[in-house]
């Protein structure tokens, strides 16, 4: 199998990740913070940054990484620091021989934020590349919605690897999509999943555990005949896609339920298992571009379960032009067989603005 290792590395460093947001999820304090575009980070967010690149750094030591958060909000500010350091110095993973893979405890507080700020690579199409976002819908975990930890490798532009974890997600791929999954979640018995796949090999899903990784199962997105019967997810917030277009889009395909609103790429995780069918994205404000880590694993895990992933206007994803998603605008992920129908409609909705 290619890239065994990265995929190994990646989804034992999610995991571990996920012991510490689950940590804070659980606590009342989250520490948080409003960045410069008035969007939130917490202790969370910095905490799993730096476990994630730290693994990242000792398996992989060549390679560059593009990480969402960056260590000036800590460096200012030395009680929210020990905070944090005081998360961080304490998790690890129940296995010895998978924690000695991510290369064991980070060394210091000092150490850790020249670890936070290793994320700082501007991208591009060249060598290998990691995308890494540590909370994916903050507000989500803020309001104990869906959140993720995700992470994909690049190689030369081109998406080879992507995890995500989802501790709030159900384990069982099967369960259908509850339209409140987004709101109240648990991550009781039976909740924290972790996807993953590699290109050309298919996607997987498997439970969360605290230690070493469990047995995965093949995910595959639902075989949908009649569009109407589709459910399609959207984000819960409405600066971040455009309910109303997405509205009249699911209308005009004759869609009749009523959108499943969740925060985070567990919209993206949730149809490639077949529990939802159809994930739009559409753009509120002409200048946002979306960032790469925000879509990098989401997108290769659809694609490796039998969907198609594009923007707006049609074109593939293109990783490799920086941190951001410079050159495409919204996101139509959907089963192959039924994507050139969404994307039409959704082409004829957006034209007629
Ligand atoms: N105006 C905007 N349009 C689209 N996405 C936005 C946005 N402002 C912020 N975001 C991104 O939306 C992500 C969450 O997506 P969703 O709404 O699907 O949960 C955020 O990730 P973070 O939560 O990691 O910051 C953030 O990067
Ligand atoms: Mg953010
Ligand atoms: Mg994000
Ligand atoms: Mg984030």
């Amino acid at each position: 199998m290619a890239y065994e290792k990265e995929l190994q590395i990646a989804l034992l460093a999610v995991q571990r990740a996920t012991i510490l947001t689950k940590q804070v999820f659980h606590s009342h304090a989250k520490g948080t913070l409003s960045k410069s575009d008035a969007s939130p980070v917490t202790i969370g967010d910095f905490g799993a940054q730096a476990l994630l690149i730290s693994a990242l750094a000792h398996a992989f030591p060549s390679d560059a990484i593009v990480a969402e958060e960056e260590s000036s909000d800590l460096r200012d500010n030395a009680e929210l620091r020990r905070t944090v350091w005081d998360l961080v110095k304490d998790v690890q993973l129940d296995s010895k021989e998978a924690e000695n893979l991510l290369g064991g405890a980070v060394k210091s507080d000092a150490a850790m934020l020249d670890i936070i700020d290793k994320g700082n690579s501007s991208g591009g199409n060249k060598g290998r590349i990691w995308a890494l976002d540590p909370i994916d819908g903050t507000k989500g975990f803020l309001r104990g919605g869906q959140y993720a930890v995700c992470l994909a490798l690049m190689v030369d532009g081109d998406v080879k690897v992507g995890v995500l974890g989802c501790p709030n997600l159900p384990v069982d791929d099967a369960a259908p999509l509850s339209v409140n999954i987004g709101a109240n979640a648990s991550d009781e018995e039976g909740k924290g999943v972790l996807f993953g796949a590699v290109l050309g090999e298919g996607a997987t899903s498997r439970p969360m555990t605290r230690g070493e990784l469990q047995k995965e199962t093949k995910i595959q997105m639902k075989q949908i005949e009649d569009l109407k019967a589709a459910t399609f997810c959207e984000s819960v917030e409405a600066g971040h896609s455009s309910h109303g277009d997405q509205a009249e889009i699911a209308s005009q395909l004759g869609i009749t339920k009523a959108s499943v609103r969740m925060d985070s790429q567990a919209k993206y995780a949730s149809i490639a298992r077949g529990a939802g069918d159809i994930y739009l994205r559409l753009p509120v404000r002409k200048d946002y571009q979306e960032k790469i880590w925000d879509h990098a694993a989401g997108d290769l895990i659809v694609r490796e379960a039998g969907g198609e992933v594009t923007d707006a206007e049609g074109k593939r994803l293109d990783f490799g032009k920086g941190r951001t998603l410079a050159e495409n605008k919204g996101v139509v992920a959907a089963p192959k067989q039924v994507h050139g129908k969404v994307l039409e409609v959704v082409k004829s909705v957006l034209g007629k603005k």
